[in-house]
C-alpha cells in the first residue's frame, strides 16, 4: 500500500491518472510525493559556477532576478547553490531576459550532492554515464577545474593551453539530449579550462577509456602504456606470416577510435588506448542511470501541465517499465567495467521505485559484477552535503536478493515531501579488487 500521510489526501490521490496511481501503488511509492500539498515547501534551486562566485553574489541575484535578498537562501555547504520560492519566475527575470544567465546554471541540489558523492580531486579521471542534458557534468568539470586550483579566467594564449590534469567524459545514446550537453558547455564556460568530451553511444557497451593525452604536451607521454601502444601499432608485419590478414585487422582496430561527438583540441585526437592502467580514475564513474523519472519534480509537473498521456505512453508504458532495470544492470555493470580498482562509482535515478534502486544495488552485489566481496557499499566520506538536505536510507526489500540494515544505512532517499528538494537515489559502490578490462 502506498504510504500517504492521511486519508484526506485519497482525494487528490484520486485525481492522479489511474496508471500513474497504479505504478505508485506497485512500486510501494510514497504518494505525498505526487500530492501539491505535501510540496509546497519544495524550492528550486541555482548554481552559479566557481568562477563567477565572487561576483554573482546572493545580493546580485536577488537583483536580477528582481526578488527580495530573503528570498534568495545560499544553501549550506554547497558552495555557489542558492534555493529560491518555487513560484520564482527565472526564465522571465532580467537575469534570462538580459543574457545574463550564462551565470548561472537551473541545477537541483540533489543533483549537486550526486556529483560530491564522487569525491573528486584534481587528477581524477571521470566517466559520466547518461551524461545528457549535462548538469551533472558541468559541474564535474567546474569541481576538477577548481580543485586543480587553475586561474579563473584566462586570457592569453599560452595561459588558454594550461592543462587540467582532471577530465570528464560523458556518454549519452540519444544524439539530440547530446546536442544539447554540447551547447550548455560551450555556452557556459564552467571552468575555463577544455576538460570535458561527449559521446554519443550506448552506455552498456561504450568501451572508450580516460584520455591519453591530456593537454598539449601529452602529459602522460612518458607512461609505459603510451610507449608500449606505440610500439606495438607501429610494429609491421610480415608479409610472410600465415595471418597477414587478421594481424593487419588487429592493429588497425589497435589504432582506430571512436570519434568524439564533442572533444576540446587537448583531446580531439586521443588515441584511445584500452588498457587496464587507463580505467577511469579513483573513479568517478557516474551512472546516472535511465529510469522512470518518477520523481523529477519537473519531469512531473511538465505532465501535469501538458497532458498525462505522453508520461503514460513514453515512461509508464509496460514495455519500459518491464526492460528498465535490465538497461540500469547493464550500464551499471559497464560503468564498473570502466572503473579502476579502488575506484568509486555513483549509481543514481530520479525515481524512488526499489526495482529501479535498492533491487539494481542487490543484485550488483549478490549475483553481479560485485559479488564475492569485489564491491562494498561506502557512506560519504565528507557528509557535510549530504547534511544540507534531510535523506531518508535505503530500504530493505522483502525479496529473495536482500540488502542488509548496514547495507542500506549507505543509501540516500530524496523524497520530495520530506527533502524539499526533487527525488533522487544514490548508492556509493567501491571496487575492491584488481579487475581488468575484458581482452580487446
Ligand atoms: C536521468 S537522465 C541523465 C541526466 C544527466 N546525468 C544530467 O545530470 O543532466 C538519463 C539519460 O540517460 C540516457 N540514456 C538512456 N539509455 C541510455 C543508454 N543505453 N546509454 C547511454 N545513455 C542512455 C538518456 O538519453 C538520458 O539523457
Amino acid at each position: 500500500m502506498a504510504t500517504r500521510a492521511d486519508s484526506a489526501d485519497d482525494a487528490s490521490l484520486a485525481a492522479l491518472p489511474a496508471p500513474l496511481r497504479a505504478f505508485i501503488e506497485d512500486n510501494d511509492l510514497d504518494a505525498r510525493n505526487f500530492l501539491a500539498q505535501h510540496l509546497q515547501h519544495v524550492e528550486r534551486f541555482l548554481r552559479v559556477p566557481t568562477r563567477w562566485q565572487s561576483t554573482v553574489t546572493r545580493q546580485v541575484l536577488a537583483a536580477q532576478l528582481g526578488v527580495a535578498k530573503t528570498d534568495v537562501r545560499p544553501v549550506a555547504n554547497l558552495a555557489g547553490f542558492y534555493a529560491l520560492p518555487r513560484a520564482t519566475r527565472v526564465a522571465q527575470s532580467s537575469l534570462y531576459q538580459e543574457g545574463k544567465a550564462s551565470s548561472v546554471f537551473g541545477m537541483d541540489v540533489t543533483s549537486a550532492i550526486a556529483v560530491h558523492a564522487l569525491d573528486l580531486v584534481a587528477t581524477d579521471q571521470v566517466l559520466d554515464l547518461c551524461c545528457a542534458p549535462g548538469a551533472k557534468l558541468c559541474l564535474i568539470a567546474d569541481r576538477l577545474a577548481a580543485a586543480a586550483g587553475t586561474p579563473a579566467e584566462q586570457t592569453n594564449a599560452e595561459e588558454k593551453e594550461t592543462v587540467c590534469p582532471g577530465t570528464v567524459t560523458g556518454v549519452d545514446v540519444s544524439a539530440q539530449r547530446a546536442a544539447t550537453c554540447r551547447a550548455l558547455l560551450r555556452k557556459y564556460p564552467v571552468s575555463g579550462l577544455p576538460n570535458a568530451r561527449l559521446f554519443v553511444a550506448d552506455g552498456r557497451t561504450f568501451d572508450v577509456c580516460a584520455p591519453v593525452r591530456v593537454g598539449p604536451r601529452w602529459t602522460r607521454s612518458n607512461s609505459p602504456v603510451l610507449l608500449q601502444w606505440h610500439q606495438e601499432t607501429t610494429t609491421k608485419v610480415s608479409p610472410a606470416s600465415a595471418d597477414t590478414t587478421d594481424e593487419r585487422r588487429a592493429q588497425r582496430k589497435k589504432r582506430t577510435a571512436s570519434a568524439p561527438f564533442y572533444a576540446p583540441k587537448t583531446m580531439r585526437h586521443d588515441p584511445q588506448i584500452k588498457h587496464s592502467a587507463l580505467l577511469y580514475d579513483k573513479a568517478s564513474v557516474l551512472v546516472d542511470a535511465e529510469c522512470t523519472h518518477d520523481e523529477s519534480l519537473a519531469h512531473v509537473q511538465k505532465h501535469e501541465a501538458k497532458g498525462w498521456s505522453e508520461l503514460e505512453e513514453a515512461f509508464l508504458a509496460p514495455d519500459r517499465l518491464r526492460d528498465i532495470d535490465q538497461l540500469q544492470r547493464q550500464l551499471l555493470e559497464n560503468g564498473w567495467n570502466l572503473l579502476r580498482p579502488g575506484g568509486l562509482l555513483v549509481y543514481a535515478t530520479c525515481s524512488l521505485s526499489t526495482r529501479q534502486n535498492e533491487q539494481v544495488i542487490a543484485w550488483f552485489l549478490r549475483q553481479g559484477p560485485g559479488a564475492q566481496g569485489r564491491a562494498r557499499l561506502v557512506p560519504a566520506e565528507n557528509p557535510t552535503a549530504y547534511q544540507s538536505v534531510p535523506a531518508h536510507n535505503g530500504r530493505s526489500q522483502a525479496t529473495t536478493l536482500t540488502l542488509t540494515d548496514a547495507e542500506c544505512a549507505h543509501l540516500l532517499r530524496f523524497e520530495p515531501w520530506h527533502s524539499g528538494t526533487s527525488g533522487l537515489f544514490i548508492a556509493r559502490l567501491r571496487k575492491t579488487v584488481p579487475d581488468m578490462l575484458p581482452a580487446p
